[in-house]
């Protein structure tokens, strides 16, 4: 659903804040992306979803190259950044409408959709109001709602869980595992190791710009807690 080639990523008078990164995400995958601050985290996951240009390596959604078919590739991801830049003079239904309109989603779709997370995040009651009006954590489970209402083939989110209060934070682990199970594929980034381990059937680890290990949780973790192997691989130079 996702892979990554050879992606190395360079700001304007900077060093490489990615460099060389090669990781697949399959179908049915809720893959967790952790690393220090600075790492090369967001770096990575704003180059998978089309907002970051990068020159060196590629990146292809469902096998489409994100170079050469951005919109092909942009209608089968969903994408939650870590502090969603919402319409603030829109009311809650009508950006979930617009993101509806945008994605072609179908009426009979859009309202049960509409109606099943709102309900989920209790933020049926909200929807009338302008999004200005909203809290952080409202303001962030409508772009969660907005993002599940299409389906999306490859779900990607930036530090998901900060700013959710533990309602919504188990509601939103509760709805990845059956997006996954229904066939769809999360690739997420967060610093909660705790939820990382139980959530995620595969994790890698981002330091200095590098991936430092990879795959499946039970072989990247093996007998220890993932906030040990964590440490141990993070401090060992
Ligand atoms: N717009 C930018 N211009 C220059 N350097 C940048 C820019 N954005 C990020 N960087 C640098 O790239 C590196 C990786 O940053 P990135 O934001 O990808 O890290 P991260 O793993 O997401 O960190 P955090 O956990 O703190 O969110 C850092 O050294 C950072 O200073």
């Amino acid at each position: 659903m996702l892979t990554i080639r050879h992606f190395t990523k360079s700001y304007k008078g900077g060093k490489k804040a990615v460099n060389d990164l090669n990781l697949v995400v399959e179908r049915g995958d809720i893959y967790g992306f952790i690393g220090h601050n600075g790492a090369g985290k967001t770096t990575t996951i704003r180059a998978v979803v089309g907002v970051l240009d990068f020159e060196e390596g590629e990146i292809e959604i469902d096998g489409i190259s994100m170079k050469k078919d951005p919109l092909a590739c942009k209608s089968r991801i969903a994408y939650i950044p870590d502090n969603p830049d919402l319409y603030e003079h829109l009311t809650g239904i009508q950006y979930l409408n617009f993101i509806g309109d945008l994605f072609s989603v179908s009426k009979a779709d859009r309202e049960r959709l509409i109606r099943q997370y709102s309900d989920a995040f209790q933020m049926t009651v909200h929807l009338g109001d302008m999004i200005s009006s909203y809290s952080h954590g409202m303001k962030q489970k409508l772009a969660i709602i907005s993002a599940l209402i299409h389906k999306p083939k490859l779900l990607v989110l930036d530090e998901p869980f900060v700013g959710l209060d533990p309602k919504a934070a188990h509601m939103l682990k509760t709805i990845m595992a059956e997006l996954c199970n229904e066939g769809s594929a999360i690739f997420f980034s967060t610093h909660v190791l705790d939820t990382a381990e139980k959530l995620c059937n595969k994790i890698a680890i981002i330091k200095g710009g590098q991936l430092i290990a990879h795959g499946k949780t039970e072989e990247v973790k093996g007998k220890n807690s993932l906030e040990d192997v964590f440490m141990e691989l993070i401090d060992n130079d």
